[in-house]
């Protein structure tokens, strides 16, 4: 509060964020407890995240695991990077190196892969301060942070109106009920035959298997707007939209909630954090002293955990589930055109191809597709994700993995071996590798802490990402007014409506936009057992006649205290 005071008689931003005030609420996290540089995030990457020769399997979840925590996590947050003129990328290893919006990484001599010393990485945008009053540095959200479809539909006024085509509530579509075309500047084109995919989020294009889940939502919207606008003709353009985004949103909340959680999580953490739905009727959970914004330890560590479950290929698997193509992931960045190539097919194998493969491991290991290749391009450029990981989590300022074990109600780390006191959830290999690149256990970062601790039995992560995790979806739900199972006259659904919604799988969404010869009723584990291939006409399906002749009720909204 001393420091503060220095904004008293001061105007300009310049001049409050002083050189040593600046040190302590603008600069990344650059020293360890003894003063000295942190280990180069390469350096860590290379010895904590380098995966083995062979890629280790998930023996229960398929790739539809990592693929919907990618929409997921591109439905909560979208933290915007420092740009250059008219929105170019900043060469932070060339000319603007030393400036301030600069935070390159630097890459070891004897670097097994990368020649260069210096990897490209731009700061994300700080909050603009307020007045003369320079707050700790914070980062921002461009998407909307509660679990709404703002994937599919965008997080803008702007954004929605460009997906719509403003008749029977549809959204637009191109060739082969694919999504619309966006401009050609927004990925990478094989061919003039192929075109970038338009969604709700700018990122839709990054791999196809992402531009897959975008284009399983835009047909379900379709198909669900046109029975509306069948069952209900007095309906207008706007009332079938609002509708059908609504039925979309919850459908989203309820497969997060009762399939891609329990496929992360074991019974005790979704019960621990209240993320299970109830199987039928309303579970009112609004409280509204929770927060539904996405929490920066989350965004920047905790919900990357998916990075380590990143296959080195992306697949098309055909109609005999015998056949498969593989393509290496380096090859299909910002690249649509598995999904648009035969006619739209593309788009339905990889569909197959997710829902029946097994997925990785959520282990501390990431693949060289994209810990060496990623986002590789004509020039032969490449990032390594996990080191980009590490070095975001110090430009947001993220407290070091021991800070996080003490907010989880977890000890905290006073060596590195793994007996009482020491770092007793890791393996003592793991404990091993950590001293030989941190000086002290303080000084390891979130991300490499989190992601390579021993998992819980029957969860995906260990006990600090479990904690993180949990927490926020625990937020995600109870801080959501909209909450699809809440019970709230007016803006809610109907009983009868909510019990349709809570029959949704993510099965049914694929057998209603694909021609699945077979499917296993839990898309996020593997077919087997129990969960065996069956017809999709033995999928439960969704009863739209509970929106029949039904008339949205003014909104009487519920009023809370804090709204005042
Ligand atoms: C093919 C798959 C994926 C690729 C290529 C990819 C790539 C990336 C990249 C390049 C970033 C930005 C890094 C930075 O500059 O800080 C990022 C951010 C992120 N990723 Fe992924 N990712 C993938 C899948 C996933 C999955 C499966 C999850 C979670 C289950 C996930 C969670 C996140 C989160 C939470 C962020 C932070 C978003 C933000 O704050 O803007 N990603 N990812
Ligand atoms: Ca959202």
């Amino acid at each position: 509060s001393k420091a503060l005071s220095v904004t008293d008689h001061c105007h300009l931003t310049s001049v409050c964020v002083g050189s040593s005030l600046r040190l302590v609420i603008d600069t990344p996290r650059s020293r360890g407890v003894y003063g000295t540089p942190l280990p180069s995030p390469r350096l860590i990457s290379n010895v904590i995240h380098a995966a083995g020769k062979k890629a280790i399997l998930d023996s229960e979840h398929t790739v539809m695991e990592m693929q919907w925590g990618q929409f997921l996590d591109h439905d909560i947050v979208q933290t915007p990077v420092l740009k250059g003129k008219m929105g170019a990328a900043f060469d932070c290893c060339g000319e603007f190196k030393n400036r301030s919006e600069c935070f390159p990484i630097p890459i070891p001599k004897d670097d097994p892969f990368f020649k260069t010393d210096c990897m490209n990485f731009a700061r994300s945008a700080p909050v603009p301060t307020q007045g003369c009053n320079p707050g700790y540095r914070e980062q921002m959200n461009q998407v909307t942070s509660y679990i709404d479809g703002s994937a599919v539909y965008g997080s803008s006024p702007e954004e929605q109106t460009a997906l719509r085509t403003g008749e029977q509530g549809l959204l637009k579509t191109g060739p082969n009920n694919l999504p619309p075309p966006n401009d050609a500047d927004k990925c990478m084109l094989n061919s003039t035959e192929d075109y970038c995919l338009r969604a709700g989020d700018s990122r839709v294009n990054v791999v196809p298997s992402l531009g897959m889940s975008h284009s399983t939502f835009v047909r379900e919207h379709n198909r669900i707007a046109r029975v509306l606008g069948a069952l209900n003709p007095h309906w207008d353009d706007e009332t079938i939209f609002q509708e059908t985004r609504k039925i979309i949103a919850a459908m989203i909340q309820h497969i997060t909630y009762t399939e891609y959680l329990p496929a992360v999580f074991n019974d005790d953490v979704m019960t621990k954090y209240n993320l299970k739905s109830t199987p039928k009727g309303f579970n009112t959970v609004y409280n509204p002293k929770r927060k539904a914004t996405t929490a920066n330890s989350f965004a920047v560590a905790a919900f990357r955990f998916g990075h380590s479950q990143i296959p080195r290929y992306q697949a098309r698997v055909s109609h005999d589930y015998q056949h498969m193509t593989k393509t290496p992931i380096e090859f299909t960045y910002h690249n649509p055109h598995m999904v648009e190539e035969d006619n739209g097919l593309g788009l339905e194998d990889i569909a197959r191809w997710v829902a029946s493969d097994n997925g990785l491991e959520a282990d501390r290991f990431m693949e060289d597709g994209y810990r060496n290749l990623l986002f590789l391009d004509r020039q032969g450029n490449s990032f390594d994700l996990a080191a980009v990981n590490i070095q975001r989590g110090r430009d947001h300022g993220i407290a070091p993995y021991n800070h996080w074990r003490t907010y989880c109600g977890l000890p905290a780390a006073k060596t590195f071996d793994t007996k009482p006191g020491g770092l007793v959830d890791h393996d003592p290999d793991v404990g091993k590798l950590l001293k030989q690149v941190y000086s002290h256990p303080d000084d390891i970062d979130l991300f490499t802490g989190g992601l390579s601790e021993n998992f819980i039995p029957g969860c995906s992560v260990g006990p600090t990402f479990a904690c993180i995790l949990g927490k926020q979806f625990r937020a995600y739900k109870e801080g959501d007014r909209f909450w699809y199972e809440n019970r709230f006259t007016g803006i809610g659904f109907t009983e009868a409506q909510l019990n349709e919604i809570k029959k949704v799988r993510m099965s049914m969404v694929l057998c209603n936009n694909y021609k699945f010869e077979k499917i296993q009723t839990n898309v996020f584990e593997v077919p087997q057992g129990k969960n065996k291939f069956v017809d999709c006409a033995d999928i439960p399906q969704i009863d739209l006649s509970k929106w029949e002749a039904y008339r949205r009720k003014r909104p009487a909204y519920p009023v809370f205290k804090h709204h005042k």
